[in-house]
């Protein structure tokens, strides 16, 4: 890892957010680094790392060592290598990518609107002053309709599992003090759980096009925000009916709009904040590769 390089110089760590679901930044743009697990849960680790609920490694797409991403390399200049809090790695990040794009923007590593190559396939970015928009691909509804145990013990069966692509459970509960009273301190009880796993979205319809959610991420635990669990939950909550109306999503982090492209896409639309250049002392980095 490296230390004590500013962001204009591109290198470094630095601290960033989408709606307050925050990432550290790491640039290794030869794809020469072996970033282990380990190390991944030391950095996110937010009593004695820097604290974060996932890690974006900033790689040349031509230089990345997974085939179906370096096949991106014509569309995309950049990959974002996205691993979870655990040091799981995820297939999306829907809040990440928009972060991921503003951090090629302010380093200088790209000038305009870009795409970006994911383990989801290529995403395209469109920056609009504070809001980065980002064409999440298709949704793709997958045939569970899994239950989920909430903490009073009710059982609830989800509105739809839908992948964006990584997995999604999405949960549609009566009404605010529902989901205020969630308990999401532990994993969710969900049966029969996805065999990869899955991000549990729970929401409340408070208008003829918005959503509130909560999120209990996937290799995370309840986080402040999920863009795609947003995209999952306006998918769920849309069904059949895809107008062209523009949803809002108010998570605890903030507020993030989704829309329908012409295509069928999922086009998510949120802020994208850098917070802070990070430099890791010299001591530490041994003892957590
Ligand atoms: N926070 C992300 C999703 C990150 C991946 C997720 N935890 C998974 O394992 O699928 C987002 O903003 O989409």
């Amino acid at each position: 890892m490296v230390a004590g390089h500013s962001l204009g110089s591109v290198g470094g760590l630095v601290k960033g957010h989408g709606t307050e679901n925050d990432f550290l930044i790491l640039a290794d743009l030869d794809g020469r680094m072996a970033l282990s697990s380990s190390a991944v849960r030391a950095l996110c680790d937010r009593h004695s790392g820097v604290g974060a609920d996932g890690v974006l490694r900033v790689v040349r797409t031509e230089l990345a060592n997974e085939p179906d991403v370096a096949a991106q390399a014509d569309e995309a200049p950049f990959f974002m290598d996205y691993r979870n809090a655990d040091g799981s790695i995820a297939e999306m990040c829907g809040n990440g990518v928009r972060v991921f794009a503003r951090y090629l923007r302010q380093t200088g590593l790209i000038d305009g609107d870009t795409k970006v190559a994911t383990r989801g396939g290529t995403r395209s970015v469109r920056f609009d002053g504070e809001s980065v928009s980002v064409d999440m691909g298709p949704a793709v509804f997958r045939p569970e309709r899994p239950t989920v145990v909430l903490a009073d013990g009710q059982s609830v069966t989800a509105i739809a599992a839908v992948d964006m692509p990584n997995p999604h459970v999405v949960v549609e509960l009566p009404d605010d003090e529902s989901l205020a009273a969630l308990d999401l301190s532990s994993v969710p009880s969900v049966s029969p759980a996805l065999p990869e796993g899955q991000n549990v979205e729970y929401i409340v319809r408070v208008g003829p096009h918005a959503l509130a959610m909560r999120v209990h991420e996937r290799g995370v635990g309840e986080t402040r925000s999920c863009g795609t669990g947003i995209c999952a939950a306006v998918v769920a909550a849309a069904g059949a009916v895809r107008d062209s109306a523009t949803w809002t999503v108010d998570v605890p982090g903030g507020r993030c709009e989704v829309s329908f492209s012409e295509a069928g896409t999922v086009i998510l639309s949120g802020p994208a904040v850098l917070v802070a250049e990070v430099e890791l002392c010299a001591e530490w980095l041994p003892t957590h590769r």
